[in-house]
């Protein structure tokens, strides 16, 4: 897309910022023309990369340069007043883009969660590069269980409060995905996203586009291990009952952002329980 290309990349990644906050495009239109641009060439980038967004296609970069980072999904300040619930802000990490949640969920909440997955846990399984298909491995000694979306009154409810804090729509978003460590059970380092250079990847872009970012729940407090960690910048987080973790790694140019592998560490005393979401591109399923 040659007109997308003639854009400097900070005016594209100022573009991508302001449309994403739902900005007027005739007034970014008229910021544009401040600075010099042409109106109709103004218009024809910001529609153009509004196009590129939706479809969650590259216009300009190659899959070698590094990851740009994007404004996040989630509001500023330390308190987010959500309709039904609020939520404190326990910190904040830019690069990547990380976020911990602290009284996400209720208790009773986390409890009911709990007790309607216990009956259906099944061995977890990952993804395999080549193929595509669901496999069981030993980097991943959980067990864990799915909610379709909206199945229940429970699951309607957190789905909407999801939306609300990562301001992205129920259907872009994957079931609830439960998973049970038991002592020793642990997750070894992984990406989230689906990298496109595996085949075995393809069938699952197809269906919804990459993943974009993950809200991990915590369901109880774990009485040792059973962090999530990220290798790559040193960081391990507490599972904390109601506290939920939030990671970004995709941007509105589809590249993905490797600073975000992570894991699930050894449950060393007690069990851990987690709820997980992700975010998709397009709508998933339904
Ligand atoms: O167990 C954890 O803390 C992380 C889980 C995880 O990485 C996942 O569900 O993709
Ligand atoms: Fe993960």
């Amino acid at each position: 897309m040659t007109t997308v290309d003639g854009v400097q990349p900070a005016w594209h990644d100022w573009i991508v910022t302001n449309l994403r906050r739902g900005c007027n495009r005739q007034s970014m239109i008229e910021s544009m023309v401040q600075a010099q641009f042409d109106a109709a060439f103004a218009s024809t980038c910001i529609e153009c990369i509004a196009k590129d967004m939706k479809n969650g296609a590259s216009s300009r970069l190659s899959p070698s340069e590094p990851y740009r980072y994007e404004a996040g999904r989630i509001a500023s300040g330390n308190i987010i007043a959500l309709s039904d619930f609020t939520v404190k802000v326990a910190f904040r990490l830019n690069r990547p883009d990380v976020v911990l949640l602290e009284g996400f969920m209720s208790n009773a909440e986390c409890d009911e969660l709990v007790a309607l997955s216990r009956q259906k846990l099944l061995p977890s399984t990952i993804v395999d590069p080549q193929s595509g298909d669901t496999k069981i491995i030993a980097a991943r000694s959980s067990e864990g269980t799915y909610f379709q979306r909206g199945e229940n009154e429970l699951v309607r409810r957190l789905e909407r409060r999801m939306s609300e804090l990562m301001n992205w729509p129920v259907e872009r978003g994957e079931g609830i995905q439960i998973l049970y460590y038991r002592v020793g059970a642990e997750y070894r380092p992984h990406f989230d996203y689906f990298p496109v250079q595996d085949p075995g990847s393809a069938p699952h872009l197809a269906k919804g586009g990459q993943r974009v970012a993950t809200l991990v729940m915590y369901l109880n407090d774990v009485a040792d291990g059973g962090g999530t960690f990220f290798p790559n910048i040193g960081l391990n987080v507490t599972p904390l009952c109601g506290s939920a973790l939030y990671f970004a790694y995709a941007n509105s140019m589809s590249q993905v952002d490797p600073a975000t592998l992570h894991g699930g560490s050894p449950v060393l005393a007690g069990e851990k329980w987690i709820a997980t979401k992700w975010l998709r591109q397009n709508q998933y399923g339904g």
